[in-house]
């Protein structure tokens, strides 16, 4: 039996009339991080939505835990246990405690409140500022609220979109760290970046270039192929 939480295939989507997917696809095993590399405009954000159902797949399958999702609305998605952090993370003009309700909504009210705790004790520079409005924060505590937020709804699988833009080399770093301790915690990952340090979260890796998956494997075998060692660590080597 497959151990797949998710499984992607066959994707198109697109835009109006501009396609932005072609056959695209992958897949995240339980307990398994997968990064997704790309350069801008390779259409990494648009495979994230169309996972999320953001954007609409004309063509393609996504189940999650052997269940095809492809026709559930996003709020679906999210109850099946997947969570959704977007460039932004969070809610810039509702308070910190809000951004975590609106994360955890979709839990019985009783276990909202014990989690709420559990995430205050998690990161506890969340727990000072809960009152302060989201937009407030710092960048990088912005993006920590972001995971605590998409945490709140105790995912199975947490799918992100850039969480390193607009982040200082040390905040990087930080998230880095706060994305780790929940994957050794047995939360499954998909972090689409360009960002070559979340590589060494990775379990595995899938490049996506001009809307089509190219190479998939790990991160060992990204090095091992010479044109993809350039491509994505050339920079890193002179
Ligand atoms: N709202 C939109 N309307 C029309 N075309 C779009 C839209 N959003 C994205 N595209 C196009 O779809 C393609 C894929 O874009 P996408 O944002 O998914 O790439 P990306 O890999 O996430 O890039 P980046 O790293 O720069 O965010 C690009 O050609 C882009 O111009």
């Amino acid at each position: 039996m497959s151990t797949d939480l998710l499984t992607a295939s066959g994707l198109d989507a697109g835009y109006g009339g501009v396609q932005a997917l072609w056959g695209a696809g992958l897949s995240v095993r339980a307990k398994e991080t997968v990064v997704l590399m790309g350069p801008n405009g390779a259409g990494k954000t648009t495979l994230i939505k169309t996972i999320m159902g953001l954007v609409q797949s004309w063509k393609g399958e996504i189940s999650f835990e052997g269940r095809n999702i492809v026709h559930d609305r996003t709020d679906k998605r999210v109850r099946a246990g997947i969570a959704y952090m977007s460039e932004i993370g969070c809610f810039p003009g509702l308070s910190v405690e809000d951004n975590l309700r609106i994360g955890g909504q979709f839990l019985p009210a009783a276990e909202f409140k014990r989690h709420i705790d559990d995430l205050y004790d998690r990161f506890p520079t969340l727990a000072q500022k809960r009152r302060a409005l989201g937009g407030s924060l710092s960048g990088g505590q912005r993006k920590i609220l972001g995971v605590a937020k998409a945490l709140a709804g105790k995912p199975r699988l947490l799918v992100m979109d850039e969480p390193s833009a607009g982040l200082s080399p040390l905040f990087v770093r930080e998230v880095i760290h706060v994305l780790g301790q929940f994957r050794d915690s047995g939360l499954a990952l998909l972090i689409a970046e360009q960002n070559i340090r979340f590589l060494d979260l990775a379990d595995r890796v899938y490049t996506l270039e001009g809307g089509r998956i190219g190479f998939e494997g790990t991160v060992q075998a990204l090095h091992a192929d010479a044109a993809l060692e350039r491509a994505y660590f050339g920079l890193k080597k002179t």
